[in-house]
């Protein structure tokens, strides 16, 4: 019986709210997941992860079969013990980090060869490889193997790596071998053109998946694109099961993605922009390098609940960014993640309400009022 289950338990238009339920605790959807890509939430305490509010982080198994590779963590007790987070971790297949990360890549109908960009060492990567590494990381969602092109591209290359992408959903689903304590995700491909994607929704789904990642975004094509390729593929999947949306984004992404129908998010942005001096508030982003915070003794916002938020000056936090001391990383990047977790949290009750038009017009307003 699948120990891992969604809930849909109110509809708003296109947006949904919903609940993950899996033995190691339960994800409230829309849901934002932080990214932990080396088993660490850069800058940050797995404690204080969850005190932002994460129901679940995400791994990379990129990163991990490299350093310290896959067999390693399972000796060590999987990922949640390894890095002592015992809630839900999802992790990607690597595809996607194999093609902007790794050198001297080969791709065919097998797989993916490739070297190492840390040391040089090869490696294989295929879907059933793929599966055997998040399955020893102990993940709780896994991904399949998807080849993931940028664009603009040519529809025959996108019609290409959309075809590929089914051929190898279907060999991680028969790799996948039905494990009840985990979801295995397929990957909707086909670039902008409404018909790949359709095929491509369609293909998954006659192979059945636990639930369906829209993958293909967030790689350089204006925001209008992937908002009219996210109101176009939603409605074609199964609405019992989660909608992941790989990649995204800020917090205007996300909130455009709940309302055409997204449940799950990821991205690196609110931490790598916490290490590069940025705060999000609820007013829209702060730019802390800037110069005119230097005399600036008022904290962020005195209103948020966040005490990061009324604690520190605007003068200081800019301090420790032009000094580049550690400690802005850690307060700024714990600023952003409660930021998107507060963001989502908002979504979800306004959900609830019925309330999501009023409550993403009220969001838009203040972000564009912005007094920063
Ligand atoms: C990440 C979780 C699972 O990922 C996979 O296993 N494969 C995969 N990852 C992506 C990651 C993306 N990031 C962005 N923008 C920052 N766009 C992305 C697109 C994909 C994609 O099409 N496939």
């Amino acid at each position: 019986m699948k120990q891992v289950t969604f809930t849909l338990s109110a509809t708003d238009g296109m947006a949904r709210r919903g609940r993950i339920d899996t033995p190691r605790g339960e994800i409230n959807t829309p849901a934002f997941m932080p990214v932990g890509t080396a088993g660490t939430v850069k800058a940050m305490y797995p404690e204080q992860v969850r005190d932002t509010g994460a129901d679940i982080l995400l791994g990379n198994t990129y990163h991990l079969m490299l350093r310290p590779g896959a067999e390693r963590v399972a000796s060590l007790g999987g990922l949640h013990t390894f890095m002592n987070w015992e809630r839900p971790i999802l992790t990607d297949s690597g595809g996607f980090q194999v093609m902007s990360l790794a050198k001297l890549r080969k791709l065919t109908e097998r797989g993916v060869t490739f070297k190492s960009h840390i040391d040089g060492s090869a490696y294989e990567l295929t879907p059933e490889r793929s599966i055997e590494i998040q399955t020893l990381l102990d993940s709780d969602i896994i991904m399949q193997l998807d080849e993931c092109i940028a664009l603009p591209a040519e529809r025959k290359e996108m019609e290409r790596a959309m075809e590929l992408s089914i051929r190898w959903a279907d060999r991680s689903k028969t790799a996948f071998n039905n494990q009840q304590n985990r979801m295995l995700f397929g990957i909707v491909q086909g670039g902008d053109d409404a018909e790949l994607r359709s095929r491509s929704a369609a293909g998954l789904q006659s192979i059945g998946f636990d639930g369906y990642s829209i993958g293909g975004l967030a790689v350089g094509e204006p925001q209008e694109v992937m908002f009219r390729v996210l109101s176009d593929i939603t409605p074609e999947l199964p609405a019992d099961k989660p909608r992941y949306l790989m990649g995204v984004g800020k917090p205007d992404d996300i909130l455009g993605g709940i309302e055409r129908g997204v449940d799950m998010f990821d991205c690196v942005h609110p931490t790598r922009a916490g290490r590069h001096g940025h705060a999000y508030t609820r007013f829209g982003v702060i730019n802390l390098k800037n110069a005119r915070h230097r005399d600036d003794h008022r904290p962020l916002d005195e209103a948020s609940p966040n005490p990061n938020c009324r604690r520190w000056s605007r003068a200081y936090l800019h301090h420790l960014v032009k000094t580049e001391e550690i400690l802005g990383a850690m307060v700024l990047s714990q600023i952003n993640l409660a930021y998107y977790q507060e963001l989502t949290a908002r979504a979800r009750a306004a959900i609830e309400a019925g309330r999501m038009t009023d409550f993403a017009a009220e969001t838009r307003a203040a972000w564009a009022a912005g007094d920063l």
